[in-house]
């Protein structure tokens, strides 16, 4: 894809500085700009997700207070308040064009656990399908640090793999990426177009500028490897270019393009990788991870030395090898329990040791994704 008028389906993510007006409460305006110009896409055939961060900020605003809390509950209960104030700005402003929005408010959980992972898929193809416009936000009310996202950069690139977009578009309050922060040198070189994958982008992205912002380019970049995986292009723009979206949809350059330059990986594996937490892991000698890596083989116990963490069969685990390097990631056909048992043993042994076999392999290559596949995009 060469330019956002290729795409089909776009999943657009606006940060806090966007939404809020620097912290002023949600910024209508600036909202109904938006809504306009997916209007517009939309009456071109395109699909279009919006992935919304401003409930923080907008919370704060309604509850009069100066400055961003630092307590967890406090976070959760301002987001509270001003998600609220996010779903009905976003109503009010596609209703001008007789448009339909959804509230989807996700965790890590939703999207780590197979079954509410399908549920979700299934909900935002059928809004997609209805014509409806989904607005996507962290249920923040819920999360904690094991199950958070933690940045809506991240959650962009999750629906972007969950949905299958072509492409991933965030806008903030800069032009693009710099080599170098440009708040903190004046001198930093815009970049126009990059592999997602290159390996000098987190070392030229740095942390949030804003006030109300909150991964700064750093998450932004991560983001685009993530939707890399499953084959979308990610552009990063400024929010504050006029009609940005409409120019982008006649094929006007703007902002900086982060291309993907892999094959996509199966949905299955996707949802492997867009796990962010593993329950456990599991330890394999040199000659398993020759063959996991090179012959893209299956994992035999007999290739298992050692197993750490508690966790259930259908979980998603690490394996790394003899000096801890993570070689996979992959969905477990034994828990952790049974893993233990069967460590070096010739599949042939399972059913001796455990009295059953569910499979001959611990991890099948199916539900495997090597190294070198998200070797940067975690
Ligand atoms: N290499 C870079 N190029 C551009 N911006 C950068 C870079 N490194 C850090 N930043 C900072 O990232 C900020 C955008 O991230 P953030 O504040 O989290 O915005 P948002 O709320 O849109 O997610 C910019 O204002 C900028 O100061
Ligand atoms: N869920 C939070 C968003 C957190 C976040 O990622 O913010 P940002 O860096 O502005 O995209 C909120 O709505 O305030």
């Amino acid at each position: 894809m060469k330019s956002i008028s290729e795409a089909h389906t776009l999943v657009i993510k606006v940060g806090s500085s966007l939404v809020t007006a620097e912290g002023k409460g949600v910024d209508l305006e600036a909202l109904a700009k938006w809504a306009a110009q997916i209007a517009q896409l939309k009456a071109q055939g395109k699909q279009v997700v919006f992935v919304s961060s401003g409930a923080i900020a907008e919370g704060i605003k309604r509850l009069g207070w100066k400055s961003r809390p630092k307590a967890l509950n406090e976070l959760q209960a301002a987001a509270a308040i001003g998600q609220m104030g996010l779903a009905q700005a976003y109503e009010e402003v596609f209703a001008e064009h007789g448009i339909q929005t959804a509230q989807i408010l996700l965790t890590h959980d939703d999207l780590s656990n197979r079954t509410r992972y399908l549920n979700a898929r299934s909900t935002l193809r059928t809004l997609l399908d209805w014509n409806v416009v989904p607005i996507i936000n962290e249920n923040d009310t819920v999360t904690t640090s094991e199950i958070k996202l933690g940045d809506n950069d991240t959650l962009g690139a999750l629906v972007t793999n969950l949905i299958e977009a072509d492409a991933l578009l965030i806008l903030t309050d800069q032009s693009g990426l710099y080599d170098s922060d440009p708040r903190k040198n004046p001198n930093a070189k815009f970049i126009h177009e990059i592999e997602a994958n290159h390996p000098d982008l987190e070392s030229m992205a740095g942390g949030a500028g804003s006030a109300v912002g909150t991964g700064g380019m750093y998450t932004k970049v991560i983001a685009a490897k993530r939707a890399a995986l499953s084959g979308a292009a990610t552009l990063i723009a400024s929010g504050h270019e006029p009609d940005l979206l409409l120019r982008l949809c006649q094929g006007e350059r703007i902002g900086t393009w982060l291309t993907p330059n892999r094959s996509r990986l199966s949905a299955r594996q996707q949802w492997i990788m867009g796990h962010l937490q593993f329950s456990g892991k599991v330890t394999i000698d040199a000659g398993a991870a020759i063959a996991l890596s090179q012959k893209h083989s299956s994992l035999l116990p007999i290739g298992c030395i050692g197993v750490q963490g508690q966790f259930l069969r259908g979980a998603v685990i690490s394996v790394v090898n003899p000096d801890g390097e993570e070689v996979a990631r992959g969905l477990t056909n034994y828990s952790s329990d049974e893993i233990e048992k069967i460590l070096r043993q010739p599949s042939h042994q399972i059913e001796a040791i455990l009295d059953y076999v569910a499979e001959e392999e611990v991890l099948h290559r199916d539900n495997l994704v090597i190294r070198s596949a998200f070797k940067t995009a975690s």
